[in-house]
């Protein structure tokens, strides 16, 4: 495997993580200043991403970057890459030319996050429940936020190895007989419940609609926040039951992956959803859920889950990943772009 370590990328490096709709950026001058962060950008102001940096990053400072990571949602093939759920494309070689760049790197938005749990700092992390990292053991990462993000982070030969995948995209089932009741009114994607249909923003509209219709009633709340405010207000009891199962659907996601990853490094929870849910994922639901995974409960219960508070997460994976790309075995082949 060609890894980014073989070569250190040139200094000075702009970071980026983009988005469905925001796109942030800090610039790393050298392997030991402080990554210089710079005004978040909507990517919708924007017609291209070219554009976008070059009128909200590279006119405003007088550091000219000589080389760019960026971290993007969406598959990376080609010299094309489309970015879900935003209108850019973001084509390389140009950037190679247009923004006088010698190396770029485009890397998946949760290997970024992944990258930024190898060596969390203390306050970066609100622990749900117990359990305690243990170190150089293989770790998990998901979020609830425009999609279900999730990566596995895995520690081999001195190097921290991300895994990004589509574990979102799971199979996701009913067990109690409360989801027996629900589960017929969730709307599938083309036939089928995955994780993503409800662990997401979109899917906590879709969970709430369905505990409406599994009560006969009418839903009344318009979007997302307003159910997760209402929850945790605890000013409407649907909308209560909704996060509460939220944070049950979680738990169980969240445990399947510790157990396919064995992530005895712990599982984190990245995203904005995470953060904005963060009393109902204290409540006992989550870490109950976790935990009950007969026949490995007792191992369950010895794996740390957090919630990651950092509000630029991702782009301190990339700076750390930046800093010393030899720590990290971040695959690089038909993703990175030299001039
Ligand atoms: N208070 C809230 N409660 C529940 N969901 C919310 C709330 N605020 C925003 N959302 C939803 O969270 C999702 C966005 O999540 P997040 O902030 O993690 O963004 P993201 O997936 O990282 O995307 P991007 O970086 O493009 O903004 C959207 O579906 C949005 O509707």
């Amino acid at each position: 495997m060609l890894s980014a370590g073989d070569h250190g990328f040139p200094f000075p490096i702009l970071i980026g993580d983009i988005g469905g709709t925001n796109a942030r950026f800090a610039l790393l001058v050298d392997t030991y200043a402080e990554p210089k962060q710079l005004p978040p950008i909507k990517t919708g102001d924007f017609p291209t991403i070219e554009e976008a940096m070059q009128k909200s990053i590279l006119d405003k400072t007088s550091v000219q970057p000589r080389s760019a990571i960026l971290a993007v949602a969406g598959p990376i093939k080609g010299d094309e890459i489309p970015l879900t759920n935003a209108g850019w494309v973001i084509r390389p070689k140009d950037m190679l030319a247009s923004l006088g760049l010698a190396d770029v790197l485009i890397i998946n938005d949760f290997e970024a996050q992944a990258l930024a749990v190898a060596t969390p700092a203390d306050e970066d992390l609100v622990q749900i429940g117990g359990g305690s990292i243990r170190p150089s053991s293989s770790r998990v990462v998901l979020g609830p936020g425009t999609g279900l993000g999730v990566a596995g982070l895995v520690f081999a030969q001195h190097t921290w190895i991300p895994v990004p995948g589509e574990g979102g995209h799971v199979d996701i089932g009913p067990r109690t007989e409360r989801d027996f009741r629900i589960w017929p009114f969730l709307e599938p994607i083309e036939g089928r419940m995955a994780g993503e249909q409800i662990l997401c923003g979109r899917g906590i509209m879709n969970l709430y609609r369905a505990v409406c219709a599994a009560d006969g009633e009418e839903p009344v709340l318009a979007d997302q926040a307003a159910v997760t405010t209402s929850a945790l207000s605890g000013s409407d009891p649907t909308a209560v039951e909704t996060v509460s199962l939220f944070s049950t659907y979680l738990g169980r996601v969240a445990g399947d992956m510790a157990m396919i990853f064995m992530a005895r490094g712990g599982v984190f929870l990245a995203g904005g959803i995470s953060q904005k849910i963060l009393p109902a994922l204290m409540r006992p639901e989550f870490r109950a859920a976790f935990e009950d995974k007969a026949p490995h409960s007792a191992l369950m219960r010895t794996i740390p889950t957090f919630a990651v508070v950092h509000p630029m997460a991702a782009l301190s994976g990339l700076s750390a990943f930046a800093r010393t790309p030899r720590d990290f075995g971040v695959a690089t082949e038909g993703r990175r772009w030299r001039s």
